[in-house]
């Protein structure tokens, strides 16, 4: 299987140089091969969202090195990442514009590392093709073309954002806790679209998430950061039989510490 993503030793603090210097990441080494689908899970401060910021570019490379499909990107800005990069937050708005329609916000979504413009309008035939994309979220959205995304509800939202990032197939989708804004019952639905269209795109996907059901639920790999070190890292068989105190006394095991239950860990 081709590797989609390498990450070499990568380094990062916070505050260097100062009495309050945090390091945040220490060397993490890691490959992601195609159609991998990693959960990532861990304490507050364990290093989860500052590793996707790393991957995604929202924060430079201090050390270390970021490889996307045979590419060098350590040194790229956000927005030459995002042409191959998508990424899902844990904010419906984030990844909307609210004034829009739901049909203006899928045509912007078409233009993935184009100039981002409106001016040529919605096309007849995108429509029919983004009624189409809507229908797949079975959630009654391609009714709703242009209803303006703001009147919508977080979990539509969500669904949109997820399949506005996807709606051109990404190198590789990072979830940053993006059903952790939903209420339960919602976040279940966003979670099952959230497969379907990993499964059906056959999508590289990485989701960081507290909730260690779901991290051993979905995906197949799950990796356990803590402090700033990978603790865990399994897949395959492995990954499929897991259960939670197995994946606590994996942390254990190969962390030398002790934890009693799941609430401690990811408080
Ligand atoms: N911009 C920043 N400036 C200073 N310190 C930061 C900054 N961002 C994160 N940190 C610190 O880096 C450490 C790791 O934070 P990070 O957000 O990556 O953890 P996390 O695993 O995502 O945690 P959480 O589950 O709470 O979101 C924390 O101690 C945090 O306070």
């Amino acid at each position: 299987m081709k590797t989609i993503l390498t990450i070499q030793d990568l380094h990062q603090h916070f505050e260097r140089g100062t009495a309050n210097e945090n390091h945040v990441l220490k060397g993490i080494n890691l490959e992601m091969k195609e159609k991998e689908f990693i959960t990532i899970i861990g304490g507050n401060g364990a290093g989860k969202s500052t590793l996707l910021n790393s991957i995604a570019g929202a924060l430079p490379i201090e050390e270390g090195k970021i490889i996307l499909d045979h590419q060098d990107i350590t040194k790229q800005k956000v927005s030459q990442r995002a042409q191959h990069i998508s990424r899902v937050f844990q904010d419906p708005k984030m990844g909307t514009a609210v004034r829009l329609t739901v049909e203006e916000n899928l045509a912007l979504a078409m233009k993935r590392g184009k100039k981002r413009s409106l001016s040529s309008g919605v096309k007849e035939k995108d429509r029919a093709f983004f009624r189409e994309q809507l229908a797949m979220l079975d959630l009654g959205l391609e009714d709703r073309l242009q209803a303006e995304i703001g009147l919508l509800s977080g979990g539509q939202r969500q669904a949109i954002t997820l399949l506005m990032a996807t709606l051109i197939k990404p190198k590789l989708l990072l979830l940053d806790e993006h059903t952790a804004a939903l209420d339960p019952k919602t976040s279940v639905v966003v979670m099952e679209l959230t497969k379907k269209l990993i499964d059906n795109l056959e999508l590289t996907a990485f989701m960081v998430t507290h909730n260690m059901e779901d991290a051993i639920r979905y995906g197949n790999r799950l990796i356990m950061l803590h402090q700033g070190t990978i603790a865990v890292d399994i897949s395959g068989k492995e990954k499929e039989n897991l259960t939670v105190p197995d994946l606590l006394a994996l942390f254990q095991k190969n962390s030398g510490e002790s934890i009693k239950d799941d609430a401690l860990l990811l408080s």
